[in-house]
């Protein structure tokens, strides 16, 4: 196993704990010094041009040579007719070649100390650009010889020094990758490594036993390569190739010890398929195709270059031809990179020329970053692991106490704080709503011995808990809200302050209705000091009916359809008064209503002289024991945590919880979901629904008494 640390300067940071000393410090330094200290450092692509001279055929076809090298970095456009229309005549670069300028010059003055990096760790490449027959090949099979000997003269002045050169070759033809050490034809697949980018997925790479051994590779290649006659070229290249060379150096002194290093990089020796016009390369056919793949992919190769050239801002479309995303590296990634522009004389071609110099113009403003590339031997990387190891035990094993835990200790003891004083308020409510109900039994009796006079003189209507029984009945069997039932699935009486149905007890109040109310059931709802008796519209005031929106409504019809009850539920907000009108009732008055709400159960808690003011409310006291208690419940249950120890909001549930749905006969029905049936900020409404759910037969007659208490002195 290998572990690169220095292929750039992130992946040094990446690999950290690879620490310079561990992987030979010394060894680095010699390196850097040996390169000129250029790690790290930007430089720019390296452009050449080369000019070929005119060839045979081109004097055949009576050709003339329209560029010259002036100098050593400039070439000119010597056509006197071109130079009127406006366009450059000399163009710059690092190095110009002109026609009589060996192969082994241009290597030599130009592409040999970028092509050696490789042997000091560097990534390189040498490229050949230009259109068809312009010298490409025959530049780039020189400069691959050159550099390669060069490799193997290098190579036998360090003995002190192992190294391993490996071989591998593909092309690319009409867009598909082909190993050209392999008789296999197959396209071989690009695949993306998050580390080592692009690379070809199944590619022969050989070891190299000599110089000898890589000619014969070389010559394989050409054999393998896709050659193509075309009238410009007998032998024209109809494939990007891409050679490479990797080198693999170690001190011998330290091979096998802990702080050995392994320097690795590659030269890549690419020779470009040569852009063509049609109709001057006459192709057809597969020619034609092969020039059209040809084209696109230098066409995205200098898409590529002119977006390099600006800076590397913003997306640079590599992917956009397997060209482009194999030499990425190269072209503005960890290498150093010589592009050799090659340039046919011909003045048929300058156009071609013309277009391959503004290529050669914006490469040169392209920059690479070369590193040297250093990997670590296997030693290296288990010490390093075991150091790694050794230091997350250790902390495994005394793990540093955590704001976290310290936070959640004190949040528990505030906690713990806060439920002993909620347990003492309920004891202390207890009481007090014990003492409450002897009072209101008290009352009672006293109030018991006027009813009973009342009813001799059939001036006042007595509570009548039989008709509630015998609503239930009816209910069943007849109109009957949903809430009703929903009460009633959970085995909990109604209880009403209704009266009975035949006439035999009246309403509380004095009703216009000539039929008695039926089964008005508002105290089902309703809770002791928010609750209003309610009984006759003069018992509903609008200033008192501030508060809340939605409103849920029962209507029961007498079965002579002569009035009808309904039953109201107010909640949420609005500023209407809510009541319930009798739909029908021949002198259309209303015949009972129900109101309840926050603004107006605030009025209601403390009328003038009604029970409240004595100093107790049952129904107070008991909200206020199932309050602290529905607190105590969520202070001590963990899945309430979630929003804090007081965030829970006891009893809280969302509007969503309750659905109202209106039927035809304007009927509104109300659905409890939540087991917890509290609305946040509603009590109202919903402590009176739990609370009714929870009472017994005494209990209600409790309240209606109470109820009764409020509606006497009001
Ligand atoms: N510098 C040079 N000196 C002498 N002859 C050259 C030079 N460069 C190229 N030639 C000749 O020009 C012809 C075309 O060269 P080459 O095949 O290398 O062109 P190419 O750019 O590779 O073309 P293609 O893109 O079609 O493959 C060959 O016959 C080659 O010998």
């Amino acid at each position: 196993m290998m572990l690169i640390v220095s292929c750039s300067v992130v992946e040094k940071k990446k690999h950290r704990g690879c620490e310079m000393g561990e992987i030979g410090r010394e060894e680095l330094k010699r390196w850097d010094n040996m390169r000129g200290g250029i790690t790290g450092r930007e430089e720019k692509i390296l452009v050449l041009v080369r000019l070929r001279p005119l060839t045979e055929k081109d004097i055949a076809r009576n050709e003339v040579a329209d560029w010259e090298c002036i100098n050593d970095t400039t070439i000119l456009y010597r056509n006197s007719l071109q130079e009127r229309s406006g366009l450059p005549t000399a163009y710059t670069f690092d190095r110009v070649f002109s026609g009589d300028c060996s192969t082994k010059q241009v290597y030599e003055e130009a592409t040999k100390e970028i092509a050696l990096s490789v042997v000091s760790g560097i990534n390189s490449s040498i490229f050949a650009y230009g259109q068809t027959s312009s010298g490409k090949t025959y530049t780039m099979t020189g400069i691959t010889e050159y550099t390669v000997a060069d490799i193997y003269d290098y190579i036998q002045r360090h003995e002190e020094r192992a190294f391993v050169l490996k071989f591998s070759a593909i092309e690319i033809y009409n867009e598909n990758v082909r190993d050209l050490l392999s008789t296999d034809s197959t396209p071989l697949r690009l695949l993306d490594d998050p580390e080592r980018g692009t690379l070809v997925e199944k590619l022969t790479e050989e070891s190299l036993m000599d110089w000898g051994h890589l000619k014969k590779l070389l010559s394989i290649c050409d054999a393998q390569r896709k050659i193509g006659e075309t009238s410009l070229n007998e032998t024209s290249s109809r494939s990007h190739q891409i050679l490479r060379l990797t080198v693999e150096s170690s001190a011998r002194e330290f091979i096998g010890k802990e702080n050995s290093s392994t320097l690795s990089a590659s030269v890549f020796f690419i020779d470009l398929a040569g852009s063509e016009r049609a109709s001057q390369a006459v192709s057809a056919g597969t020619r034609l195709k092969e020039g059209c793949h040809i084209n696109r992919s230098l066409l995205t190769l200098g898409n590529v270059i002119r977006k390099l050239s600006k800076g590397r801002h913003g997306h640079v479309n590599y992917r956009d031809s397997k060209l482009t995303r194999i030499l990425q590296p190269c072209l503005g990634g960890n290498a150093r990179t010589t592009i050799i522009c090659t340039l046919s004389p011909a003045r048929s071609h300058v156009e071609q020329s013309r277009n391959t110099l503004l290529f050669a113009s914006c490469a040169k403003e392209v920059t690479t970053n070369a590193q040297v590339n250093v990997v670590m031997s296997d030693k290296a990387l288990v010490k390093h692991l075991q150091k790694e190891l050794a230091r997350l035990e250790s902390e495994l094993r005394s793990p540093a106490p955590t704001s976290s835990s310290c936070h959640c200790s004190v949040l528990l003891r505030k906690r713990d704080l806060q439920i002993e004083k909620m347990e003492k308020e309920i004891r202390e409510l207890t009481k007090q709503r014990d003492l409450a109900q002897s009072r209101v039994e008290d009352l009672l009796q006293l109030i018991g011995n006027g009813q009973d006079s009342n009813k001799q003189e059939g001036h006042m209507h007595h509570l009548n808990w039989e008709a509630e029984d015998r609503w239930e009945d009816e209910g069943s069997g007849s109109e009957i809200s949903d809430i009703d039932h929903h009460f009633q699935d959970k085995g909990v009486r109604n209880f009403n302050s209704a009266q009975s149905s035949h006439g035999d007890g009246r309403s509380l109040t004095e009703q216009p209705c000539s039929q008695p109310i039926e089964n008005s059931e508002s105290h089902s709802l309703v809770d002791g000091p928010y609750s209003s008796l309610s009984i006759g519209s003069e018992f509903i005031k609008s200033d008192q009916l501030k508060g809340e929106d939605e409103i849920t409504s029962v209507v029961r019809e007498d079965p002579d359809d002569h009035c009808k009850e309904v039953r109201c539920v107010e909640m949420g907000k609005t500023n209407d008064a809510r009541r319930i009108i009798s739909a029908a009732g021949q002198n259309g008055q209303i015949l009972a209503s129900n109101v309840f709400g926050n603004g107006h159960a605030a009025n209601q808690e403390t009328p003038t002289g009604s029970p409240h003011q004595n100093g107790f409310s049952y129904g107070a006291l008991e909200r206020r024991i199932l309050d602290v208690q529905r607190t105590i419940e969520s202070l001590a249950s963990p899945s309430h945590d979630q929003s804090g120890p007081w965030g829970m909001a006891a009893g809280t549930i969302s509007s969503r919880s309750l659905k109202f749905t209106r039927t035809q006969s304007c009927r509104e029905n109300l659905t409890i979901d939540s087991p917890t049936p509290f609305l946040e900020g509603k009590t109202i409404l919903r402590e009176p629904l739990r609370l009714s759910l929870r009472k017994t037969s005494l209990e209600k007659q409790e309240y209606l008494e109470e109820s009764f208490l409020h509606w006497i002195t009001v």
